[in-house]
């Protein structure tokens, strides 16, 4: 019998896990996702069970595999993507976390990263990692589980510790101790020299993080290990793994230099490929490492909204104005225009380009005629004016402006939403064919990686555009409502001390 072989993509991500068996075309054969829990100890604080991350990984993938075996497909190689900058401290004898892992979200470590500023170490912060200090990144989380787990100093400096961000701890697990990471999960920790590509000391001891807890660093597509068949039930060889954000560009074949993917999940993360050369941002932006696969090393620009999709469920679950996310396109079509009313969803602080924590959210322009058409409008509204600064910040960056942005997330389903980004943006944005980008780009390094296809060009062929929105909106009416929107969140910053 003709078999025909596919790829398996283990998506760990903050709020499910799921496992994906793609055929080399990119068609989806099988899948399964489990929900994961998320615990809130304290205000500002988000955590997540590490082992509850293994298990649920371990589940989905030998569900998918089950499955897409029973149609005949032989899965020929493993690719891992996570969410990134959340961090596991572990055991290397048992395997076991010695603490929660601690997730990007938690600003419990505000205040080590606003010490660090204050003594005047962002510049070398940022010139090596081409990161901002904000406790969103790996390493002020990594020396808190050191300080606060009693006896983890002692014991990571007699090597019974290993630290990572979560892929490398399901690579652990997955072969039973290989302890690697990748390249682009490396350069969100703010321990990693982009420039040199390596761990760096001098910030390992800034952050009081030391360097032997963490794991070897690799590029994007090649060997991980190989899954250990008596403790997983799995023989697969691991050939790639990319932070989730990296892998969605890949997903969307944003390989050439200029190209742009916008991904709206609970937040949104755009990242725009700036080709072989790192590019530092006048705007806030984080430089970062977009892949390295063989010799190619691509960079690129990252800006991040916290609360794009977060924004859908407040009105969902927090003000019940609406059953489901999809709902919020008929609700704001009922209206002509937004008539004066703007949300700025600055629930936990607002991201790129601001990085302002301590703002908070703001409803302006209200009437005795406003009515949840409207907030669900100025809801979908917020989040394509924040792509726009994004793309503004870009574009002052860069000298040159996007032409195309590729949308994916739950969000990028919602048709009113993806042509009022269109409008908003004044360029054409696309909507995919597959929009599990995030586990396709996995999938494609693991491709790669496991030798079925040449090169990551070779890989991304197979993208397809499955609907294209362009612009149709007037100059002026585009000018008018974003003067509206500059004005709201001119409100919503903190002003300047
Ligand atoms: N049709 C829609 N319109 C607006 N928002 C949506 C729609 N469908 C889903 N969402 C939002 O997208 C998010 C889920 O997208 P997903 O990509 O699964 O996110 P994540 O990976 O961050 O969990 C939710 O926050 C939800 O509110
Ligand atoms: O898991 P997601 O899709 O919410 O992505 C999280 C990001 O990687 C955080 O940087």
């Amino acid at each position: 019998m003709a078999t025909t072989p596919c790829l398996i993509a283990l998506d760990q991500g903050t709020t499910s896990s799921r496992a994906i068996a793609f055929a080399p075309t990119g068609e989806i054969l099988a899948q399964a996702q489990r929900e994961l829990p998320q615990h809130y100890p304290r205000s500002g604080w988000v955590e997540h069970d590490a082992e509850r991350i293994w298990a649920d990984s371990l589940a989905v993938l030998q569900e998918t595999v089950r499955a897409v075996r029973a149609t005949g497909a032989v899965p020929a190689a493993l690719g891992l993507t996570n969410q990134r900058e959340t961090v596991v401290v572990w055991e290397r004898a048992s395997g076991r976390p010695i603490h929660r892992a601690i997730v990007w979200q938690d600003r419990r470590t505000a205040e080590t990263t606003r010490a660090l500023r204050t003594a005047g170490h962002e510049d070398l912060v940022a010139a090596r990692t081409g990161l901002l200090l904000d406790p969103y990144f790996s390493a002020s989380k990594i020396a808190w589980v050191l300080d606060q787990v009693p006896g983890a100093r002692a014991r990571a400096r007699a090597g019974e510790l290993a630290a990572g961000t979560i892929d490398s701890f399901l690579i652990w697990q997955l072969t039973g101790g290989l302890h690697a990471t990748d390249i682009t999960n490396a350069s969100r920790t703010s321990l990693f020299d982009i420039h040199r590509r390596s761990w760096d000391e001098e910030l390992c001891a800034l952050f009081d993080v030391p360097v032997s807890l963490l794991p070897e660093v690799r590029p994007n597509a090649g060997d991980f290990g190989h899954t250990r068949p008596d403790q997983t039930g799995l023989d697969l060889a691991i050939t790639g793994s990319a932070g989730d954000q990296q892998a969605a560009a890949i997903g969307q074949a944003c390989l050439a230099p200029g190209t742009v993917k916008s991904t709206y999940g609970t937040g949104c993360f755009l990242l725009q490929n700036t080709g072989a050369a790192p590019q530092a941002s006048a705007h806030k932006l984080l430089t970062t490492i977009a892949f390295q696969v063989g010799d190619r090393v691509d960079y690129a620009l990252e800006g991040s909204i916290f609360a794009a999709g977060a924004t859908i469920q407040w009105l969902r679950d927090g003000l019940r104005l609406i059953a489901s996310a999809g709902e919020s396109a008929a609700l704001a079509a009922q209206l002509p225009d937004n008539q004066g009313v703007y949300l700025v969803p600055a629930f936990t602080g607002l991201g790129a380009p601001h990085w302002d924590a301590e703002a908070r959210g703001l409803l302006v322009g209200l009437t005795r005629d406003t009515g949840p058409a409207h907030l669900a409008r100025a809801a979908l509204e917020a989040v394509a004016y924040q792509t726009r600064d994004l793309v503004d910040a870009l574009a002052a960056d860069c000298g040159a402006r996007a032409q195309t942005i590729r949308i994916d997330g739950g969000m990028a389903g919602n048709d009113w939403f993806a042509q009022f980004l269109a409008d908003v943006l004044g360029t054409t944005v696309d909507r995919p064919a597959v929009t599990e980008t995030t586990a396709l780009g996995a999938a494609l390094l693991a491709g790669v990686g496991g030798g079925l296809f040449d090169s990551l060009d070779d890989a991304a062929r197979a993208w397809v555009s499955e609907r294209r929105f362009t612009p149709a909106m007037a100059a002026g009416e585009r000018d008018r409502l974003l003067a509206g929107w500059d004005a709201a969140l001119a409100r919503a910053l903190t002003p300047p001390a």
